[in-house]
């Protein structure tokens, strides 16, 4: 399967993920194996059963998932009963043939991915190294190579949008691919924690508990959400040693130092700290504008070298931002039919710029969404959590964050004394809204708009 091929196929497993209920994407999609031939998408199933099934209720969907993707260019699925070579010799399948060994191995490759939750395309090859994440990029190197018998854990730490979740993806992918049978989970902390309370809720917590205390490598992103939740600690601390014990690879990651992740307990807190930490620090400038470069590269632009450190000498302190930027550059780019240049680039950025450089009160922040929602500031900072309040105040928070200097903790103390975790939450929610609903999104600009003009 070419890398297109197996991207797509990736896409389609992706979506029915997202789309279907765990036990339903288990029993149907997963046996799945997939093969290109031009047009044609070829799907075998083990069974006559499992054909009959997802033919009828997958088909379509299928169909329509892999035409958006390659954009017309596949048109037709095919389902049989059989399965692609694994090692050598002619495939089971009737119409297999051979010289399938490699799509056999790469569609299973891509499904394994899918159910680890990794993301093919944060690799250690699109990583670019700099001074400011050279230790840590080392150290996941060496424990993708050796998972469980170097380093254990590895605890990542750094500021918001610097590379650790494309780290561990990483380690996860490295490990995936060099071992078949290797079971490897990404997860978030609250995706953790959600997960146990389903399970709880349903009686399926030995299931849990068995899910995770036999994988090869756990991966779990952003601890410091764990703060509070004692139930979710307590399984994490036992899923923690059952995987230590049996050299089982682990990589934790925070926004900072394991001893400062406050609202844990100590035993958690410290065992954390029992392998090997390492800090991801804000790019310096040469790194950034490599990381742009390589960012543009992916997205088929040359970015010419003004630009380049133009953008990156602009916005320095989070790399999520630094692509950002490039994105709108390309889109406009797109758009306008214009070169990237120079006049063009300061043009193009300029409201994120002025973002940027502007200083901006809290209060002044408060006040504008107040008034843009037809609020009381008081309401901004209460306790209340009706979603009539809790929306203006999450978008209030990202703001805060994105506009001001101010600290997570700071802005919190600013929101009515809430934790600096709520504001974490704040600005990630807000961040996938604005991906997801054009209101949302739409809100957002016009707020950045009032408090920056
Ligand atoms: N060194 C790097 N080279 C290339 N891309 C990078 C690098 N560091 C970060 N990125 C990119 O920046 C974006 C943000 O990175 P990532 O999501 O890993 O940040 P994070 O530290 O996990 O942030 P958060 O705390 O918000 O979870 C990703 O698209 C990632 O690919």
């Amino acid at each position: 399967m070419s890398g297109n091929a197996v991207a797509l196929w990736e896409h389609c497993i992706n979506q029915l993920k997202a789309e279907l209920t765990s036990a339903e994407f288990n029993t149907w999609i997963l046996p799945l194996q997939a093969r290109l031939d031009g047009p044609l998408l070829r799907l075998l199933a083990p069974n006559r059963f499992v054909l009959d099934w997802t033919r009828k209720h997958y088909a379509d969907r299928l169909l329509e998932l892999c035409a958006r993707h390659s954009q017309g260019e596949v048109s037709e699925i095919h389902f049989e009963v059989g399965e692609f070579a694994r090692e050598s010799g002619p495939a089971k399948g009737k119409g297999a043939r051979a010289g399938s060994k490699a799509t056999a191995i790469d569609s299973d490759l891509a499904m394994r991915r899918a159910t680890a939750n990794l993301n093919a395309d944060f690799n250690f090859d699109t990583f670019v190294e700099g001074k400011s994440n050279q230790l840590a990029r080392a150290a996941s190197i060496q424990i993708a190579r050796n998972p469980g018998s170097t380093y254990n854990p590895l605890f990542i730490y750094g500021g918001v949008g610097l590379g650790k979740t494309h780290l561990m993806h990483a380690v996860g992918n490295v490990i995936l691919a060099s071992n078949p049978s290797a079971r490897v989970v990404y997860l978030h902390s609250e995706r953790f924690v959600a997960e146990m309370i389903k399970a709880l809720q349903h009686n399926r917590i030995e299931e849990f508990k068995k899910t995770y205390r036999s994988v090869n490598a756990l991966l779990i992103d952003d601890v410091q959400f764990f703060a509070g939740k004692e139930r979710s600690q307590e399984e994490f601390f036992h899923t923690f040693n059952a995987l230590l014990e049996s050299r089982q690879q682990i990589v934790l990651s925070s926004d900072r130092f394991p001893k400062e992740v406050t609202g844990l307990e100590e035993r958690l807190r410290s065992r954390f700290g029992w392998g090997l930490t390492v800090a991801i620090d804000p790019p310096d400038l040469e790194t950034s504008v490599a990381i742009l470069h390589c960012k543009a590269t992916q997205l088929g632009v040359e970015l010419p070298e003004d630009v380049a450190f133009f953008v990156g000498r602009r916005i320095r302190s989070n790399i999520r931002e630094l692509e950002g930027a490039l994105r709108r550059l390309v889109a406009n780019a797109h758009f306008t039919g214009k070169p990237i240049t120079l006049e063009f680039a300061k043009q193009a950025l300029r409201d994120v710029l002025v973002a940027q450089d502007r200083q901006v009160s809290l209060e002044n922040i408060q006040r504008t969404v107040a008034d843009y929602y037809k609020l009381r500031t008081s309401d901004l900072l209460s306790a209340k959590r009706s979603r009539s309040l809790a929306r203006p105040r999450q978008l209030a928070m990202a703001l805060a964050k994105e506009l001001t200097k101010h600290s997570l903790p700071e802005i919190g103390q600013a929101f009515g004394g809430r934790d600096h975790t709520t504001v974490l939450h704040a600005t990630r929610k807000i961040k996938s809204l604005r991906e997801s609903d054009v209101t949302i999104e739409e809100d957002y600009r016009n707020l950045l708009r009032m408090l920056t003009l």
